[in-house]
């Protein structure tokens, strides 16, 4: 089960920027677009009118330069005059090591140099680092001057109050070797940057692939300076074809040199042609904070109204799925400086109404529409305004159960339960029965195996002829009404015992067997492995004698199935089964499959100081901003792969090898491989490999883990039925559909595991027993092929163990 822990409590992981976009409170539930304005050629920031004419118009923020014309020609000069000097003492500009001439030092920013302060707004605004720094430059003294604007100005974006800094990206991808150097430079500039400016989170701004036309449109001292000097500027004639996964690499590096740091977020600018599903997926996992749209990337429709694409749409209400939703930042769409003076002065150029579907018709109904935009004029701003809102409204609502929710646990980590050596609290219960699905399932499966039993006219276990029902683990008897309405639907009389070793729970079952189950209902407390099965002889009758039960229902399942000890407690209580006994479940498996998870890596990073069994922990966690690394449809490998099976009651042969182990002094926390002989658990370890096949490069954090369970399967003749309740993602749908009892679990990564194009991931997986408690390990290693019959090992992770903090059986 998911631990619903506080529910009700603060659901932020420290990974949340307090200042991203919340969600609307009103009545539809649909998120709010946090929609930016950012002028690329903006000296200075709004003043107060200007700004209040954006947020009129439906802005909800706005861009400011940190540093101004004035400070981009003193930096420009400096550099100048540096590279003149050493061009006359007849060293080469591009020369790394100049000993006799030091890299000159940038002076600080002056009153002239910026229009930026200390202000009660300042908290609001966003600041844009200078587009025109190039730290990955090939010349090594424009490169350290870039450095030190950027910690110039982060510094003082800080002291005024600044919470989120813009910082444009690397100019160019790790592809050749010069630009591999550009971007260790840059990254290492990054991790300093954010040393200096502790308060302030970073965005860097990148773009989705590199589609032509999409990098900076402000000239870098690079290519300004390249006019004057010869600066080892690469030749863009010899570039290749795109390489859609470059720009994500350059973030890769970015991030993990900076050590998944939670200050640090990914702006991505939206291409004009989306790339393959493949690299949006891949993004859509990243800490995006905003997501540009620059005047590009629009389409003007038939009457000249900007619009985007389906598949921008499309991938901009994916992204608001998100809890915590990117902002989306228009670029260079107006209105320029000095329309914006204008404007404070007239007051009266910018109107909003709110645009309805006649706004943005479809293009052939824009065609013969009344609506066509007179005069054949540029799109003003308030239309890209109009459009994006209008976005904003087509939004697929979330359910309530989502928006009030489930959202609030995306990507959140929960410590398992352990419900064998705890006690639950009745609020953990509610929350259970909060989930109709499962019960729903449990309540057909009993019916199921009910009619069976009648059909197959078996003798039953009782005196009266009732079927024997033990409901073990009963909580608070949500699985007991179940079984007594099955009964009524079916007309196949029970006789039920509820069993339970939560003393707390016990009370609430006794208090509801007199209240609502007419004392039909014998409940026992204790704990099922030690109960001798139902009580035949009268309560002072010597000796005691114990009947049989008929069918055994459980709930004791965890989110990778048996994570909550659920076979050796079903084994447990087996020696009460009479010989054609039904357990409900009948069976169950495990699946996984290798996922990046930047932002749940970068949390777990954050609590590991503090808590050594972090990456020990497999957690449970409502995995949503994630990324498969495997492909689907591969024969044989599939994105999901069942690593066990645990099915109930076990085989004969199976339970007399169990018995002879423990009869040998075993059982009691001696026995199991990890102590170098076999224990009475042993039947209950497990190992398994797969393999996944891997199309593009990536990165794996860790494995998601999900199960399926058969409740009840009738195989015979024409009666085949089978109940099913699944976690799987590609068969939830079809099993159990809506079940949120269960969220999937993740056995995290230590390191990130990187791997290239087309490649294989190769997992193995042991569920370990010392025969007094139960634990994983897991290792994750990369291949690729090299020759017909030859692969090569790329990676691997350690063999990572959950054994500190196992599930005790005792
Ligand atoms: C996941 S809860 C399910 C409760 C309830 N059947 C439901 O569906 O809401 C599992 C229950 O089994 C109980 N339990 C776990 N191990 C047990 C054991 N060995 N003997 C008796 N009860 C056990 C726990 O105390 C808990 O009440």
């Amino acid at each position: 089960m998911t631990n619903p822990g506080d529910i009700y409590g603060t659901m932020a992981t420290s990974a949340d920027v307090d200042d991203i976009s919340t969600r609307n409170d009103g009545n539809c539930n649909i998120p709010i677009l946090y929609l930016g304005q950012h002028d690329s050629i903006r000296q200075q920031p709004l003043g107060d009118l200007a700004y209040g004419h954006l947020l009129n118009l439906g802005f909800t923020f706005v861009t400011a330069p940190i540093t101004n014309g004035n400070y981009h020609n003193r930096v420009l000069d400096l550099a100048k005059d540096h590279l003149a000097s050493i061009e006359q003492q007849g060293v080469s500009v591009n020369t790394t090591h100049t000993p006799s001439i030091p890299d000159p030092v940038v002076p600080p920013i002056t009153a002239e140099d910026t229009g930026l302060y200390p202000t009660l707004s300042s908290k609001s605004y966003t600041a844009y680092c200078s587009p025109w720094i190039d730290i990955c430059s090939p010349s090594p003294v424009i490169s350290s001057i870039s450095r030190q604007v950027l910690n110039q100005e982060v510094n003082y974006a800080n002291f005024c109050g600044v919470r989120t800094v813009i910082i444009p990206g690397p100019r160019q991808d790790a592809t050749t070797p010069v630009s591999s150097d550009g971007l260790a430079r840059y990254s290492r500039a990054i991790k300093e940057a954010l040393n200096v400016a502790p308060r302030l989170n970073f965005v860097i701004h990148i773009p989705m692939y590199r589609e032509p036309g999409l990098e900076e449109n402000i000239s870098s001292l690079t290519a300004t300076l390249s006019r004057t000097f010869k600066l080892g500027t690469e030749d863009s004639s010899k570039a290749g074809p795109i390489d859609l996964f470059s720009a994500w690499d350059s973030w890769d590096q970015i991030r993990s040199f900076c050590e998944y740091s939670l200050r640090l977020f990914v702006g991505i600018r939206l291409p004009k042609i989306l790339p393959e599903r493949a690299l949006q997926t891949r993004w859509f996992a990243e800490p995006v904070h905003l997501i540009s749209i620059s005047k590009d990337s629009f389409q003007l429709n038939k009457s000249k109204f900007p619009c985007l694409s389906r598949d921008h749409q499309d991938l901009i209400h994916e992204f608001y799925t998100l809890k915590n939703t990117p902002w989306v930042m228009l670029c260079d769409v107006g209105p320029d400086a000095a329309t914006l003076a204008k404007a404070s002065i007239t007051d009266g150029e910018f109107d909003l109404k709110v645009p309805g579907e006649a706004d943005f018709p479809s293009l052939s109904e824009a065609h013969s529409s009344r609506s066509v935009k007179t005069g054949g004029s540029k799109p003003a701003v308030s239309d890209y305004v109009k459009y994006m809102r209008w976005i904003e409204g087509t939004q697929e609502p979330l359910s309530d159960l989502e928006y009030n929710t489930l959202s609030s646990f995306q990507d959140w980590l929960q410590s398992p339960l352990q419900p064998l050596s705890d006690n639950l609290e009745s609020a953990t219960y509610e929350v259970f029965e909060g989930d109709p699905v499962k019960y729903n399932q449990y309540e057909a499966a009993t019916m199921e195996a009910l009619r069976w039993w009648k059909k197959t006219n078996r003798k039953t276990s009782s005196a009266s002829g009732a079927v024997v029902v033990a409901v073990a683990g009963s909580g608070r008897g949500p699985l007991v009404d179940r079984a007594l309405k099955a009964s009524r639907a079916t007309g196949v009389p029970v006789e039920v015992w509820a069993i339970e070793k939560n003393p707390n729970a016990y009370v609430y079952l006794l208090r509801r067997n007199v209240l609502e189950w007419s004392g039909k209902v014998t409940v026992v407390r204790t704990d099922m492995r030690s109960w001798k099965g139902p009580l035949l002889s009268k309560l002072d009758e010597a000796p005691e004698k114990y009947g049989q039960v008929d069918i055994l229902i459980s709930e004791l399942l965890g989110s990778f199935a048996d994570n909550e000890l659920s076979p050796e407690c079903l084994d447990g209580i087996q020696h009460v089964l009479a010989p054609d006994a039904i357990s409900i479940p009948s069976s169950y498996t495990a699946h996984l499959s290798p996922i990046a998870t930047p932002r749940i890596y970068s949390d777990l990073l954050s609590r590991a100081t503090a808590d050594k069994t972090t990456f020990d922990t497999p957690w449970v966690v409502r995995l949503f901003q994630i990324d498969f690394a495997a492909v689907r449809g591969v024969p044989g490998h599939p994105l999901f792969q069942e690593m066990w099976e645990f099915s109930h009651p076990m085989p004969k042969a199976t339970w007399d090898q169990m018995i002879a182990r423990g009869k040998s002094g075993l059982i009691g926390g001696v026995g199991g491989s990890m102590e170098g002989s076999v224990g009475a658990n042993e039947h209950n370890a497990r190992f398994s490999r797969v393999k996944f096949v891997c199309l593009n490069r990536g990165v794996i954090h860790g494995l998601a883990g999900y199960f399926e369970s058969t409740l009840f399967e009738c195989k015979d003749g024409d009666d085949k039925v089978k109940v099913e309740i699944s976690t799987h993602p590609e068969r939830i749908d079809q099993k159990s559909k809506d079940m949120i009892s269960w969220f999937p679990i993740f056995f995290p990564l230590k390191r990130p595991l990187h791997y290239p194009d087309d490649s294989e991931i190769e997992v193995s997986m042991w569920r370990q027993t010392d025969d007094k408690s139960v634990w994983y390990e897991w290792m994750v290693e990369a291949y690729c092929w090299t020759g017909q019959n030859k692969r090569l090992k790329l990676d691997s992770s350690d063999l990572c163990s959950s054994r500190s903090v196992a599930c005790k059986m005792l």
